[in-house]
């Protein structure tokens, strides 16, 4: 580095000028990569993208505030989805029980400190499990949404196709910063653990994955972030590991009355007239929460492009068919 470059840092620095002083570390940063040294270079700009960020972030480069970040920095980027979801629970179909039990861990998060102080912690990790589309996903964000925290999403199987072999190092990462920042965690299709392990490629790799997440279950949590583990598969996970979550939530396909309720909150002032239900009614069984919602907003949308300000029951039955054809062949096709 020239003296010119310290001396207009040195400058920057006294006169409390962040961006001059980070500017002048990328010009010394090009002349390293200049004169080749490229991985000179690139720890520069990687530091000053990290002060940047803590800047964007409000967090001072040396304190350990508990802001909440906007998202995830270094190498957690790109690994982690960050959200602050408007969902709520009362958006919910849910059965008694499920919301009943949901209400508990919102209610538990919001008087921690009450908790706390008499020596109790609230719930925080939460096994979510249940067939696609019945609304783990959306309970996650529904809690971030009560709680008005941000959602950090990852997805456990993107996370172990694209970072083979050091999958548990980040993992640990991802550890570290729900132990800084306090928000709702989901680790998404977190089947991915138990699912390889019959892959002898994989052998060393899922224990060290395996022993980070039970080392991780075990730590003290002091932000009480909420952890939801997602899967649709409890039977291929560890049983070690499915005996730490606090909670074990399940989710199953609507029964009829839940699966109306869907639909009419879905078609909204398109709703069906009350007795034409009894027509559908037949065309609903064995649908998820997801495959009635894309059968409402196909119809609605129909609806409206037509000029017309009801459904039909016929359109609404048809979509309806239409998703349980679509089901019927995936499952053939997956030999169910
Ligand atoms: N209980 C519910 N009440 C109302 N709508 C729901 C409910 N569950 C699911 N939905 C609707 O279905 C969509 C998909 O659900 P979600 O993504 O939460 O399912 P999932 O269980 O996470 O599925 P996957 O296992 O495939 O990730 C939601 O965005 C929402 O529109």
């Amino acid at each position: 580095m020239s003296t010119k470059h310290l001396l207009a840092l040195l400058n920057s620095h006294i006169e409390g000028d962040d961006e001059q002083f980070l500017s002048i570390a990328l010009q010394v940063a090009a002349q390293e990569a200049r004169q080749g040294r490229p991985e000179e270079a690139d720890r520069l700009k990687r530091l000053v993208q990290k002060a940047r960020d803590q800047q964007r972030s409000g967090r001072p480069a040396s304190g350990q505030t508990p802001i909440p970040l906007a998202r995830p920095r270094g190498e957690l980027q790109g690994l982690v989805e960050t959200g602050y979801p408007k969902v709520s629970l009362a958006s919910m179909v849910l059965s008694d029980g499920v919301r009943e039990r949901l209400t508990r861990v919102v209610r538990q998060q919001q008087e921690r400190a009450t908790l706390r102080n008499h020596g109790q912690v609230p719930t925080t990790h939460i096994l979510l499990v249940g067939p696609p589309g019945t609304g783990k996903t959306m309970t996650a964000s529904a809690l971030a949404g009560e709680l008005h925290l941000p959602l950090f999403t990852v997805r456990l199987e993107a996370l172990f196709s694209r970072f083979f072999g050091e999958t548990a190092g980040k993992l640990r990462l991802l550890f570290d910063q729900i132990a800084q920042t306090r928000g709702v965690y989901l680790l998404d299709e977190f089947d991915a653990i138990g699912a390889r392990r019959g892959d002898s490629n994989d052998v060393g790799e899922i224990r060290r994955v395996l022993n980070s997440v039970l080392a991780f279950m075990e730590e003290p949590n002091s932000t009480d972030s909420l952890v939801l583990a997602a899967t649709n598969h409890v039977e291929i996970l560890d049983e070690a590991l499915a005996r730490r979550f606090d909670e074990v939530i399940e989710y199953g396909l609507p029964d009829q009355s839940a699966a109306r309720a869907i639909l009419e909150r879905r078609l909204g002032s398109f709703r069906l007239s009350a007795r034409s239900w009894p027509t559908i009614q037949p065309a609903l069984d064995g649908l998820s929460q997801a495959e009635l919602v894309r059968a409402a907003d196909a119809v609605v949308k129909d609806a409206i492009l037509e000029g017309a300000t009801k459904v039909s029951s016929d359109a609404l039955g048809q979509a309806l068919q239409d998703r349980q054809s679509l089901k019927s062949k995936f499952r053939r096709q997956a030999g169910h």
